[in-house]
């Protein structure tokens, strides 16, 4: 089993284009599921959630969302993920319609996990990202928090995306977070939707166990998707190509306490 979902690109409705579409149907995850679509102008998506929360993050354009009687109009705060600016998102909640209309053309990821405690549809404007710096060395990265979690609009979902420049690497030293052993660690599993600029750049990325019973190692392109059902999950980025990716995490508990690889620790311990 695969845990790199290459990107396609398929028109499933005018001007609607679906990039990765990766759930319980085709992967092996429980708590998360994930589409990607890019939007030409004008054109417009509309779902209704089952027993599902959504979190739908506005990567490039502009568009508008309505949902649950509320509407939002204008979202979104860049041309590209690589301008670097948090940008605008939308919380769903579980059994809601909503609809996605680009101003711009736009391309929106749209972030699921299973649930039926219904949280109130909220706007998260990009300026209330925590941003952070992270690392050190050659493990430098910039985080942008989107629902992190210690803001509790959500029952399921965290997401963050993480900026890695060139020659750099992320998730590192290599951490997991598939044991539901709080307060030390919680079990969440994660996707991973990667770009890359310039666009024919790759990374690499590892996502193994501590008995390596998984461990697979990927060349990642601009637009795929890899999914960490567990494991450590590390991301290297070569000379002159920086990285993005945005992380969908969810598991029994919305919470963020994870646990270093021992025998990479050190790499954290530099001065
Ligand atoms: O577990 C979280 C994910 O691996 C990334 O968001 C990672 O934390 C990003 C980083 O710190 O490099």
């Amino acid at each position: 089993m695969s845990l790199l979902y290459r990107k396609q690109n398929q028109e499933i409705l005018p001007g609607v284009h679906l990039i990765q579409d990766i759930s319980t149907a085709n992967s092996p995850m429980k708590y998360t599921s994930v589409k990607v679509l890019e939007l030409d102008a004008n054109s417009s998506y509309a779902e209704t959630l089952g027993d599902f929360e959504a979190g739908i993050v506005v990567l490039a354009g502009k568009v508008t969302v309505t949902a649950d009687q509320q509407r939002f109009e204008g979202i979104g705060q860049r041309q590209s993920v690589f301008d670097k600016i948090p940008t605008d998102s939308v919380y769903v909640g579980t059994g809601l319609p909503f609809s996605v209309t680009a101003q711009t053309a736009a391309k929106i990821l749209i972030a699921y996990s299973p649930t039926t405690t219904s949280f109130p549809v909220r706007l998260l404007k990009g300026d209330i990202h925590q941003i952070e710096h992270r690392g050190k060395y050659q493990n430098k990265r910039l985080v942008q928090n989107i629902l992190p979690d210690d803001l509790p609009f959500a029952d399921k979902l965290l997401l963050v995306e993480v900026y890695t420049d060139s020659g750099n690497w992320s998730s590192y030293p290599p951490h997991r977070h598939d044991h539901d052993n709080l307060p030390t660690e919680s079990l969440l599993e994660e996707i991973y939707y990667h770009e890359m600029q310039p666009k024919q750049g790759f990374v690499f990325q590892r996502v193994y166990t501590d008995d390596h019973s998984l461990d697979e190692t990927m060349t990642v392109q601009n637009q795929d998707v890899v999914i960490v059902p567990k494991g450590y999950h590390p991301v290297g980025v070569p000379d002159g190509y920086d990285s993005y990716y945005l992380n969908i995490m969810a598991g029994p508990t919305r919470v963020w306490h994870f646990h270093n690889a021992p025998e990479h620790a050190w790499i954290i311990d530099r001065k």
